[in-house]
């Protein structure tokens, strides 16, 4: 059986990215060196153990670029002299303190390592091999003598003189596909072509691939086409050059360097940069402010950074788990999508927003700069503000509300007792805890709405002239079993009660939304996520903290409890109430809005009161919803209102009948508040 402890820490790292594999070993280490002593590695959040996890990979790192610098083979699979070089103990020293690789290293904060540049001393040496060990970890995955182009940088009639009598590239060894950064396939003779006339010009940049490996590499590889003047399509090449992040936050931009002629010589890179910011000021005309390549290159490996850690931007790269990817590969869904293993830290992470209110912690991350955590009270159940009547009395339940002849779980009872009601004598639940698909479809599809004769918002807004009330869906509710029903708590007629069991985290949105939340499991459909839970106001006090909010410009949460509004003539203010988590509420203030296909639906669930005007909103999944996909909700916005007060939102949901995009003004105008419709 397993240690609860040590699920403990196979479920903090799980949330970091990290999957019990990985974990396991180095978790056993520790408890050794430890004595068996949880304090130090529970202490600060599993910092010990999440520190010891990244060093762990980063000396794997170190230690595969070592290896790959010292062995490489040649095309026929024999040992290349090159090996030779690595026996000098100097040059062992030089590469462990300075990095000749010709690979440009940015560091976590973006900047390039001075040390990362070719090296600047001078090659005395004729041999080929020698600028290949030069050029390490890259250069050492190419077989035998294989040479092949520099990319993006070789416009110098200089180079081009230098590698013009290229030998030709063979194949390379990928004995660790995991490892390369190279796209190694391909590599024909073609790449050797060197570019010998300053006209060429970069015709096309291909995002070819993005991949991860198991060790945290995130590496994409480029497809640059230089066409050259009264070339053949035939002779046209193909250049490559490679990024890699690596989980120790650097990214490494490499830039291999094609050495065909015997007698060539390791130029300097500084005076290779100078010459293409020479042609690019010449060719592009750059005046003013002066094009700096090494910039360029810092700014490539900057936002390579940026994007590889920001897992919400689906179009580039998801970072997942492993059990995720094992998961996608069976499916064979997201091809497109490629994991690391393990997630650089991100910028901000805070480990419970919850701060211990909820079953379970839900954390917060920015994943690529240290932005404010938001600032509010969390609730894990709706507070009441002051004037709004929200009544929970023994009394007010009638015995056709509940059901104190019940025992165990009614679920199992052969006849379903009288908290049935509400849903037509059946059960929302099934014995698994997900909703009856056939409710949810229902819920789904229910589409009608009323019209109040005196609706509260309009009378809130104007009370002598209040507009015509604007319409409120009719919904479909769940009674749940409680306090005064016989059944136990585990009753599979009770769930919205028992709160979020889920594992959610709270992240920032790549699409300019903010804040969102996703799953950071797979979820199926018909499972509760999280109720809607605020201060629970009239329609007067949102009305009053509407033009406040409006004022300064702070964006604001309200959800209308108007499920069941159209049944009265007229409701009294008091009644018609609201859920505010702008200040006070809990995880789902933070689901944004999709237009169509989102993967929650909204239900109205009557726990402790059956009357209609107060209810719980809870979040049922419309659809299985994949770890690591956000959460969304329609909210019901009318984006042509744009007589409405509330802050307005530009919608980027992404969805194909996106509202907003047929909208008739040129900005979107939400309703009040997030209105179930
Ligand atoms: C209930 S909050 C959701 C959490 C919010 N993103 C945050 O950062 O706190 C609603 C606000 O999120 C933003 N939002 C939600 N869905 C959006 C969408 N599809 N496109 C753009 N912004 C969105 C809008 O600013 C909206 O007023």
């Amino acid at each position: 059986m397993k240690h609860p402890k040590v699920d403990k820490a196979y479920n903090a790292m799980k949330k970091l990215g990290i999957a019990p594999e990985i974990v396991k070993p180095i978790l056993k280490k520790l408890l050794q060196l430890y004595d068996k002593n949880w304090e130090f590695i529970e202490g600060e959040n599993y910092r010990a153990l999440v520190d010891a996890i990244f060093e762990y990979n980063e000396k794997k790192e170190d230690k595969r670029v070592d290896v790959k610098r010292k062995e490489p083979v040649d095309c026929n699979g024999s040992e290349s002299p090159c090996k030779k070089l690595h026996e000098d103990p100097e040059e062992d020293e030089a590469s462990s303190t300075v990095d000749t690789s010709g690979i440009l290293v940015a560091n976590k904060e973006g900047c390039i390592s001075e040390t990362a540049y070719l090296s600047k001393r001078p090659d005395t040496s004729n041999c080929v091999e020698n600028k290949q060990a030069e050029l390490g970890s890259c250069s050492s995955m190419q077989k035998g003598k294989g040479q092949f182009s520099s990319v993006m940088t070789r416009t110098s009639e200089k180079i081009m003189t230098e590698i013009a009598s290229s030998s030709l590239c063979t194949k390379f060894p990928i004995d660790d596909p995991d490892s390369l950064p190279m796209d190694v396939d391909n590599t024909s003779a073609d790449c050797m072509i060197p570019v010998r006339e300053s006209t060429a010009k970069i015709h096309s940049v291909l995002p070819d691939l993005m991949e991860g490996s198991s060790t945290g590499n995130i590496s994409a590889k480029l497809s640059v086409f230089v066409d050259h003047e009264n070339t053949k399509e035939s002779e046209r090449n193909e250049y490559k050059f490679d990024i890699v992040s690596l989980p120790s936050g650097d990214v490494k931009l490499c830039c291999v360097l094609a050495l065909g002629k015997e007698t060539c010589h390791t130029p300097d890179m500084d005076a290779v940069l100078k010459l293409v910011e020479e042609e690019f000021l010449r060719s592009h005309k750059i005046v003013g402010s002066p094009f700096c390549l090494k910039t360029l290159l810092e700014e490539v490996c900057k936002r390579f950074c940026e994007l590889t850690t920001d897992s919400t931007n689906q179009s580039l790269v998801r970072i997942t788990s492993p059990e995720v990817i094992s998961n996608e590969k069976k499916s064979e869904t997201t091809s497109q999508f490629f994991r690391s293993g393990i997630k650089r830290p991100p910028q901000l992470y805070v480990d419970d927003i919850t701060k211990g209110e909820e079953n379970v912690k839900i954390s917060l991350v920015d994943e690529r700069y240290n932005r404010q955590p938001p600032k509010f009270f969390y609730i894990p159940r709706n507070i009441i503000y002051q004037k709004a009547i929200v009544n929970i009395s023994l009394a007010r339940i009638s015995d056709e509300d509940c059901c104190p002849g019940c025992s165990g779980d009614c679920l199992s009872s052969a006849v379903p007792c009288a908290c049935a009601r509400v849903t037509n004598g059946e059960f929302a639940y099934r014995e698994d805890g997900l909703l009856n698909p056939e409710f949810l479809k229902a819920c789904i599809s229910e589409n009608k709405y009323v019209f109040c004769q005196d609706c509260p918002i309009e009378r809130a807004k104007n009370e002598s002239k209040p507009d015509k009330c604007k319409g409120h869906c009719v919904k479909k509710f769940i009674k749940e079993c409680w306090s005064k029903c016989g059944c136990g708590t585990q009753c599979g007629n009770r769930v919205v009660q028992r709160g979020i069991t889920r594992n959610l985290q709270v992240f920032w949105t790549s699409e300019g939304k903010g804040w969102g939340l996703r799953t950071m499991e797979d979820l199926p459909k018909g499972a509760f996520v999280c109720e809607y839970v605020g201060e629970v106001v009239t329609n007067t006090e949102l009305d009053e903290r509407n033009k406040q909010s409006r004022a300064n410009e702070r964006h604001t949460y309200p959800v209308h409890l108007d499920a069941d509004w159209g049944s009265e003539s007229i409701l009294d203010d008091d009644f018609a109430l609201c859920l505010d988590a702008t200040n006070y509420g809990n995880v789902a203030r933070f689901i944004n809005h999709k237009c169509h296909d989102a993967n929650l639906f909204e239900i109205p669930v009557e726990v402790e009161t059956a009357d209609h005007h107060y209810y719980h909103l809870a979040f049922f999944t419309t659809q299985e919803v994949k770890a690591y996909e956000e959460l969304t909700w329609d909210y019901g916005i009318d984006f042509d209102d744009d007589g409405h007060p509330i802050k307005a939102f530009r919608c980027r949901c992404g969805s194909q009948s996106c509202r907003s995009k047929t909208r008739k003004g040129s900005r979107s105008k939400s309703r009040a508040s997030i209105s179930i419709r």
